[in-house]
């Protein structure tokens, strides 16, 4: 079996996936600390699914350099990556790989803008977690990790690699290696860009959109997406895009999207990696994809009235 990293994974913030990280961390006896913006907003307690609560100890990060054997951990909105970013370059050796987890694209091009050389790897999870306070966070469904590398790492190291992948597999679990992250970050960009708008603009939970009134729409959406897609590189079709959504629908029938979430508590969304990514990519590629952009355009209006 492979082992972890040597080092200590330092995960900034302390928000809801960054806290899951942390408890898988600490389950394994790995050496971990969370960095969150200031100490008042340290997760202090996980409460599983099962509900079982866990207390973590309380980690906050001391070191002032990472080094080689340590791994930094970015579970951030891809909006806040280029920031941290540059909070945490002047504390990296050049060796220091670098995990990203978000929901969208973008941002292994935010990073780079700051850090260009690092190794990267990225992974994308569907485990839901929700920070009910402070201090708290709640493990609201079990899901799946796929972990990958950025496909513009310089040097291959596969010590590393292995190493990275064995921490994120222990502290994740369970965990898949995807060749090509890439194309499991775009599927799920798929399922966001119709569940993520429709829910918040129509002000219900994920099941209802089985409704049929949402078919043609759910339908529209992924055609587009699909077509951007394929000029991208990736082999999918309408209906594998429109299966995946509809699986996801059924899966998290109950719950509130997070961009549904975000528009009720007024918070910025994280439409511009979702829609907004999907328009200028198709732009780019010469591509009309008139009802993301009126998705996008909408929420961004919604977000312009909060005070
Ligand atoms: N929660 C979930 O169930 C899932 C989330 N995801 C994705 O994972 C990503 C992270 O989501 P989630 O954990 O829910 O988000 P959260 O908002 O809970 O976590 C992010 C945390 O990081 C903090 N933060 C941001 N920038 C910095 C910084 N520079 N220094 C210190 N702290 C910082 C934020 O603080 P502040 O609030 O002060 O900005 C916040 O507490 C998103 O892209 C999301 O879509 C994917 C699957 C499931
Ligand atoms: C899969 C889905 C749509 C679950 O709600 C999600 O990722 C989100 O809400 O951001």
């Amino acid at each position: 079996m492979a082992n972890p990293i040597r080092g200590q994974v330092h995960i900034v913030g302390s928000g809801a996936i960054g806290s899951l990280i942390a408890a898988g961390a600490q389950r394994n006896n790995i050496a971990y600390s969370l960095a969150p913006r200031s100490p008042e907003k340290l997760t202090q307690r996980i409460t599983s699914y099962s509900n079982q609560s866990r207390w973590l100890s309380a980690n906050l990060a001391n070191k002032d350099s990472l080094g080689p054997d340590d791994l930094l951990i970015l579970p951030l909105k891809v909006y806040q990556l280029e920031a941290a970013a540059r909070q945490w370059q002047d504390r990296l050796d050049e060796s220091t790989p670098i995990l990203l987890l978000h929901n969208g694209m973008g941002g292994l091009e935010a990073v780079r803008r700051v850090l260009p050389e690092h190794a990267i790897y990225i992974a994308t999870t569907s485990h839901g977690v929700l920070k009910t306070s402070r201090h708290e966070v709640r493990h609201t469904g079990f899901g799946r990790t796929i972990f990958g590398e950025a496909p513009d790492n310089q040097a291959i190291d596969d010590e590393q690699l292995e190493r990275v992948f064995e921490t994120v597999s222990r502290c994740l679990q369970p965990v898949t290696w995807h060749k090509n992250i890439m194309e499991a970050l775009w599927f799920k960009l798929a399922i966001n860009a119709v569940i993520n708008p429709l829910t918040a603009l129509h002000d219900i939970p994920n099941g209802d959109l089985s409704d049929s009134r949402f078919a043609g729409h759910i339908n529209d959406i992924s055609q587009e997406t699909a077509t951007v897609m394929q000029a991208e590189g990736f082999r999918c079709s309408v209906q594998d895009l429109v299966g995946q959504v509809m699986q996801v629908i059924r899966a998290t029938s109950q719950n509130y999207s997070s961009m549904h979430q975000d528009v009720k508590h007024r918070r910025p969304t994280e439409i511009d990696a979702i829609n907004g990514y999907i328009v200028q990519s198709a732009q780019k590629k010469g591509i009309d994809v008139p009802i993301n952009a009126f998705l996008y355009k909408k929420i961004k209006a919604l977000e312009s009235t909060y005070s």
